[in-house]
């Protein structure tokens, strides 16, 4: 084998140019939230994950910079925040080999990406469905072509006066992720290739024990899982060992049936308000009509502490908190001012997550990707999807239809 590695270096510059690994960007649109591009890491690390069998990949993590829903402009700016602030980097590593972007900006040596691939989709639209991608001018392009250094100026996740790309180009497409890896390999060998626009595929397979692989993988990273496990101690009565929510040490040795998971004895809520009181006027109730149904599945499942997770301004809690009434112990998570620095906006979010997917159970919002991660949070642990998959309704809603139950396989 060692003579074999020798003989490689010593031959043609083709075949060790193979073997060093290529990196695999990408980018979402801008208005685009924080738990939708989970979702599209998902999409993204299955495919890097599938380039790696015919060499090695490594998948570059988008920064995350001024993402529209972070709003608070006292905790610094919220830009080129590393993957490592909110995630555990060795769990994603058990999936995919991934790498933050300023330590592929380090490897790189320079500070171009070689290649841009802008997805889009058909400008003529579609009246069948099928698989397809081709090289299109570009129907809109937020890069600009920068003539003094002969190279293409854009976001770039904030880097923007800093990392520029050699080459751009828009690809027309319809169909899942996959689809780009005969792309990747075939049409192109540059060393550093980016998706910008990366939504615009699909899942290869939604809901697959592959899809709840990556989904397993993407866990938070632990200091901010420490936090919310000491909140839920202090204030909600709840450690893993009683609710039996311990967590394998990989989650690839996290195998779960439905039912093991007890959760704390609080229901938690996850109340989304803000754009959605607008943008989903029929789904988000009334604060008052929002007690009431709070009030009426805590008492029939015994619960007299709830936990409320919410985006609302603090007087809008507040009046929930009134309707509610003394019959109630209501919680909310209030992160002291060093936590709101160190943590942000994303951070804080993701320790309202943590501590709703320990409660007993879960109540959400309708489409809200939000409450969607914590349904698939509290499958990996083993809830009985009883205590899941449920949603506050609008007072107008009579049907009032529950969430689609996405059960986790293995
Ligand atoms: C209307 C649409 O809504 C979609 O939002 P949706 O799926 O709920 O969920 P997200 O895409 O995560 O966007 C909502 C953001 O608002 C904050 N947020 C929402 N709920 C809470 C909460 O309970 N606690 C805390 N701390 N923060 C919360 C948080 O920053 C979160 O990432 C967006 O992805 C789309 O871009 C669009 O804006």
């Amino acid at each position: 084998e060692h003579s074999e590695h020798e003989h490689d270096l010593n031959g043609a510059s083709e075949d060790l140019k193979y073997r060093e690994p290529r990196y695999l960007l990408y980018d979402v649109n801008p208005g685009e939230g924080f738990n939708l591009r989970r979702d599209v890491y998902m999409r993204i690390a299955v495919l890097v994950r599938s380039l790696n069998e015919d060499g090695p990949w490594t998948l570059v993590l988008p920064p995350w910079s001024r993402l529209y829903h972070w709003r608070s402009r006292d905790v610094g700016p919220q830009e080129r925040i590393p993957w490592s602030l909110f995630f555990d980097l060795d769990s994603l590593r058990e999936f995919v080999p991934v790498m933050e972007f300023h330590e592929f900006l380090e490897v790189n040596k320079k500070n171009t990406i070689d290649e841009v691939y802008y997805l889009q989709h058909y400008k003529e639209g579609w009246d069948k469905w099928e698989e397809k991608m081709d090289k299109r001018p570009c129907i809109t392009n937020p890069y600009d072509w920068n003539p003094e250094s002969q190279h293409w100026y854009g976001w770039f996740f904030g880097y923007n006066d800093e990392v520029e790309a050699l080459k751009m180009e828009c690809i027309s497409v319809m169909g899942h992720a996959g689809i780009l890896k005969p792309f990747l390999l075939k049409n192109t060998s540059a060393r550093s290739v980016m998706l910008d626009r990366a939504e615009t595929v699909l899942h290869d397979r939604y809901g697959d024990a592959v899809f709840w692989q990556v989904r397993r993988s993407m866990r938070f990273s632990k200091q901010l899982r420490d936090i919310g496990d000491a909140f839920r101690a202090e204030f909600l009565d709840s450690t893993d060992a009683k609710d039996k929510t311990v967590v394998e040490k990989s989650w690839k040795n996290m195998k779960r049936k439905h039912g093991d998971a007890l959760g704390g004895p609080y229901l938690a809520v996850h109340l989304r308000r803000a754009d959605f009181v607008r943008v989903r006027e029929k789904d988000v109730p009334s604060l008052k009509f929002a007690a009431k149904q709070l009030k009426d599945l805590a008492e029939k499942h015994s619960l007299n502490k709830i936990f409320v997770a919410t985006d609302a301004p603090m007087d809008e809690y507040k009046l929930l908190k009134g309707y509610i009434g003394d019959s109630y112990e209501v919680f909310k998570f209030e992160p002291t001012k060093q936590m709101r620095k160190d943590f942000k906006d994303g951070g804080v979010a993701i320790i309202d997550q943590w501590i709703c997917a320990h409660a007993r159970l879960f109540v959400g919002t309708r489409e809200s990707t939000f409450s969607f991660r914590i349904q698939d949070e509290r499958e990996i642990l083993g809830f009985n999807p009883d205590m899941t998959f449920n949603r506050l309704c609008h007072e107008k809603d009579k049907k009032c239809e529950q969430p689609t139950r996405w059960h986790i396989e293995y």
